[in-house]
C-alpha cells in the first residue's frame, strides 16, 4: 500500500511578518513542490520500524515502533481526529527521539522538521511501522515555504490512509481532497509548522494547501482571482536563515516599541489590501496593465522599507535591490527574510534582453535566479501507480 502527496511552495507578495501580528498578507503558490510518499510494510517484510528518508540530503532515520511507543505513550492513547498541538513535555520526548538519530551538525536545522514528522505521524497513524520518503524541488530555509510544503505534503499523505478523510483509493492519478478534508490537512499542517516555526501565522500552510493566490488575515483566507499577469523573478541569495529566529526577532522588537511597530503593521495591512484590489480589478478597467504594474512596484518598495523597519532585511538583500534598481525594477524580500529569496516584478512590456541582463548580473554575484509560475494547484495525492 503506497500513497504519494505533493504540496507547493509559495511567494509572499506583501505582508510577511506583519501577518503574524494580525495584518493582511497576500501570497501565491509556485510550481515547485515537496513530495512525500508513505508505504506500509507487508507482514512478510518483518519490518517493525518507522523510517524517514530525506532523499535530497541522503539521510535516513529509523526508530523501532516499540521505542516510539515507549517514549510517546500518551500520544496514541489520547488520539483525536481533530488536530492538536504538541505539548511542551511531548516536544521534549520527541526531541530525545530525534537526538538519538545523531543528525550531522551541518544539517541540524532539519531536527525541527524531523520532530514535526514524528508528531504528525504518531498523531495520525499511531505506532504503525512504515517508510516515508521525502523529496523537494524547493530550496530549504530560503523563504519559499519549504517548511509549509513539507508539513502539508506530510499531512496529506498521512491523512490519505486514515479514516478521517474520504478519498477514492482506486484512482491512480493525482487528485484533490474534498473541501472539508482540505481543511483537516491544513489544520494538521499548521501544527507541523508550529513545531518548525514557533509562531506561524498559518499563511504558508494555507496557500500550500489551497494553491492559487490568497489574501490572509488572522487565520482566515480569501481566495483571490488575479486579473492580470504577474511575472516575478525570484533571486535566491543562498544566505541561509531560520524563520523561527526571524519571527521571534520581530516579536521582541514589537515588545520594545509597541506603538511604533503597530503603525508599521497597519501600514503593511493597507499595502496588502491595496495590492489585492489592484490584482483583482477587472482587466479592461480605468487602469492599464502598465499603470497597475507601476502601482504594484511602488507597493513592493514600500513593503520592503517596512520590512527593513522590522529588522528582517540583510546586506545581501540590499545588494539584490540595488542591482535590480539599476534596471528600474522594483524588488522586495519574500518569506521571512534575513537572506533567502527576493522577488522582482518583471513588467509585461519589459524586454527579454533586460531580463537576461539583470539575471546575468545577479548570477555573477553568486545568486541563483528563477522565474516560477505562480497561482497553481494546492496539495494533491496519488495512490499506488506512478503518476
Ligand atoms: N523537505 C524537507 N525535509 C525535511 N525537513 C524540511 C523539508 N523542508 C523543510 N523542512 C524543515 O523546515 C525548515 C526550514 O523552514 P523555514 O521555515 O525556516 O524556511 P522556509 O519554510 O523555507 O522559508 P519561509 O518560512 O520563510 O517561507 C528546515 O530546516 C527543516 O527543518
Ligand atoms: C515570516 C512569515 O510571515 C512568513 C514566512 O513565509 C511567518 C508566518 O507568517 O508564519
Ligand atoms: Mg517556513
Amino acid at each position: 500500500m503506497e500513497v504519494r502527496a505533493r504540496a507547493p511552495g509559495k511567494i509572499i507578495l506583501a505582508g510577511e511578518h506583519a501577518v503574524v501580528h494580525g495584518s493582511t498578507a497576500v501570497a501565491a503558490s509556485i510550481d515547485l513542490c515537496t513530495y512525500v510518499s508513505l508505504r506500509f510494510p507487508i507482514p512478510s517484510d518483518n519490518d517493525d520500524s518507522l523510517k524517514l528518508q530525506l532523499k535530497d540530503m541522503s539521510l535516513e532515520f529509523s526508530w523501532p515502533v516499540s521505542r516510539i511507543k515507549e517514549v510517546l505513550p500518551e500520544v496514541v492513547s489520547s488520539l483525536s481526529p481533530t488536530p492538536t498541538s504538541c505539548s511542551i513535555e511531548t516536544m521534549k520526548s520527541i526531541a530525545a527521539l530525534v537526538e538519538e538519530q545523531n543528525i550531522p551538525e551541518a544539517k541540524i536545522g532539519l531536527a525541527t522538521g524531523v520532530s514535526a514528522f514524528l508528531w504528525l505521524y504518531t498523531c495520525i497513524q499511531g505506532y504503525k511501522p512504515a517508510t516515508v520518503v521525502v523529496t523537494s524541488e524547493l530550496p530549504l530555509g530560503s523563504g519559499l515555504g519549504s517548511s509549509a510544503a513539507f508539513s502539508v505534503a506530510l499531512s496529506g499523505a498521512l491523512l490519505a490512509f486514515s479514516d478521517s478523510v474520504s478519498l477514492d483509493m482506486s484512482r491512480q492519478e493525482w487528485s484533490v481532497f474534498g473541501e472539508s478534508d482540505l481543511e483537516l490537512v491544513n489544520k494538521w499542517a499548521f501544527e507541523g509548522e508550529r513545531i518548525i516555526h514557533g509562531k506561524p501565522s498559518g499563511i504558508d500552510n494555507t496557500v500550500s494547501t489551497y494553491g492559487n493566490m490568497i489574501k490572509f488575515r488572522s487565520g482566515s483566507l480569501t481566495r483571490l482571482k488575479s486579473n492580470m499577469p504577474l511575472r516575478m523573478l525570484i533571486t535566491n541569495t543562498k544566505v541561509g536563515r531560520n524563520t523561527k529566529a526571524l519571527v521571534a526577532g520581530v516579536s521582541e522588537r514589537t515588545l520594545r516599541h509597541p506603538d511604533a511597530m503597530s503603525f508599521v503593521f497597519n501600514a503593511v495591512d493597507s499595502i496588502s489590501k491595496e495590492l489585492s484590489t489592484i490584482i483583482q480589478s477587472p482587466a479592461p478597467d480605468d487602469l492599464s496593465i502598465t499603470e497597475k504594474e507601476e502601482k504594484i512596484e511602488e507597493l513592493m518598495e514600500m513593503n520592503q522599507g517596512l520590512l527593513q523597519c522590522m529588522g528582517v532585511s540583510h546586506a545581501v538583500i540590499e545588494t539584490v535591490l540595488r542591482t535590480t534598481l539599476k534596471y528600474k525594477l522594483a524588488s522586495k524580500l519574500t518569506g521571512a527574510g534575513g537572506g533567502g529569496c527576493v522577488l522582482t516584478l518583471l513588467p509585461t512590456l519589459l524586454s527579454g534582453t533586460v531580463v537576461d541582463k539583470v539575471t546575468a548580473e545577479l548570477e555573477s554575484c553568486g545568486f541563483q535566479c528563477l522565474i516560477a509560475a505562480t497561482g497553481g494547484k494546492g496539495v494533491e495525492v496519488c495512490f499506488g501507480g506512478s503518476a
